[in-house]
């Protein structure tokens, strides 16, 4: 039997396959297979997920392991914020380590282990970078000059104004009024621009966010490869920087903001390592939802979930209970 664990960050949830425990590791195009199904929400496992979260063993000296992340379209990303949260919690408690680094797409990225946030709601701190501004590296076409901060672009909206950059998967951020927010205004733009379009060949993940007091932002996320999903963390981390650099934030450098989602709520910490050189850090739970045993055939076969074993944690009422007693207050 092998073991599987559905995850959540913020309520952003996947499931979480350690490959080096498998005798026959899947290949790329059977996790992607696998990503479509297990996350189906019909017809996957335990009513599906965002996504696929795959540890491997790291392809070079430093990272304790690799985290790949693949959505539940069966698009690989390059980064996943949420995710990798709960994949440092699990290379933590196999390799006995508070801080390490993780190996992904395209870097080894900090993480470390933070205090528990409440009984049964663990907390981890991982790294958001490298960031960039070049339309290049998102990709994004058609819109005019970079870089895109706090700039009208009447092709995509009318009124809005946004901030676009890779984190390093790519990100199209907008302050928008709480009307706006409860509105289906996300969803359309989100839908339209992770089609086929002449601005974001590779799709977008779109980030609406409302800003609550000077270190309080709500935000709202369609995620590439996903939809509307509770959080998304590489998002959150984006807006973040896009609030320092274009809202006239009372909010500074280094300094903790909260971000409230659907799904609870993270920190941001926004780091300036020199002129036009940015990172953050995102602080917030790593949970884990079950345990599943299942033969390691089935995920191979990826369409037959009846031979699944779970064991349900008790972490998630947890986590209700926390965000039950930590709602946004707003100033
Ligand atoms: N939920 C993630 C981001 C996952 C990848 C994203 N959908 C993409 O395609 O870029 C997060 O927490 O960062």
């Amino acid at each position: 039997m092998t073991t599987l664990f559905k995850v959540q960050g913020s309520n952003n949830k996947f499931f979480l396959l350690d490959q080096t425990q498998l005798s026959q590791p899947l290949a790329t195009t059977e996790l992607q297979k696998l990503a479509q199904n297990i996350c189906h929400p019909q017809t996957g496992l335990l009513h599906g997920a965002d996504g696929l979260l795959v540890i491997q063993d790291p392809s070079c000296p430093g990272p304790i392991g690799q985290m790949r992340i693949f959505n539940a379209d069966g698009s690989q990303a390059s980064m996943c914020g949420n995710g990798l949260r709960t994949v440092a919690r699990y290379l933590g408690a196999k390799h006995h380590l508070k801080q390490f680094q993780v190996e992904t797409l395209t870097a080894n990225l900090q993480v470390s282990q933070q205090p528990d946030w409440a009984p049964e709601v663990p907390a981890f701190s991982v790294e958001i970078s490298p960031v960039s501004f070049n339309l290049q590296d998102l990709p994004c076409t058609n819109l005019g000059e970079q870089p895109i901060v706090n700039q009208p672009l009447p092709e995509l909206d009318p009124q809005l104004k946004f901030t676009a950059l890779a984190v390093p998967n790519p990100h199209l951020i907008s302050f928008v009024t709480s009307t706006d927010l409860q509105g289906s205004g996300l969803e359309k733009l989100g839908h339209r621009l992770n089609q086929s379009n002449p601005y974001f060949p590779d799709g977008v993940n779109v980030s609406w966010a409302q800003i609550l007091g000077p270190h309080k932002l709500f935000v709202r996320t369609f995620e590439r490869g996903v939809g509307l999903t509770n959080a998304c963390g590489t998002g959150m981390s984006a807006t973040c920087l896009a609030f320092l650099l274009s809202q006239s934030a009372t909010a500074a450098w280094d300094e903790l903001i909260t971000v409230y989602n659907p799904g609870g709520q993270v920190q941001v910490r926004v780091h300036q390592s020199s002129p036009q050189h940015y990172w953050m850090e995102l602080i917030g739970n790593a949970s884990i939802m079950d345990r599943i045993e299942l033969p390691e055939s089935d995920l191979h076969r990826a369409n037959d979930w009846t031979h699944a074993i779970i064991h349900e944690s008790s972490e998630t009422a947890a986590y209700e209970k926390f965000v039950q007693e930590h709602q946004p207050k707003i100033n």
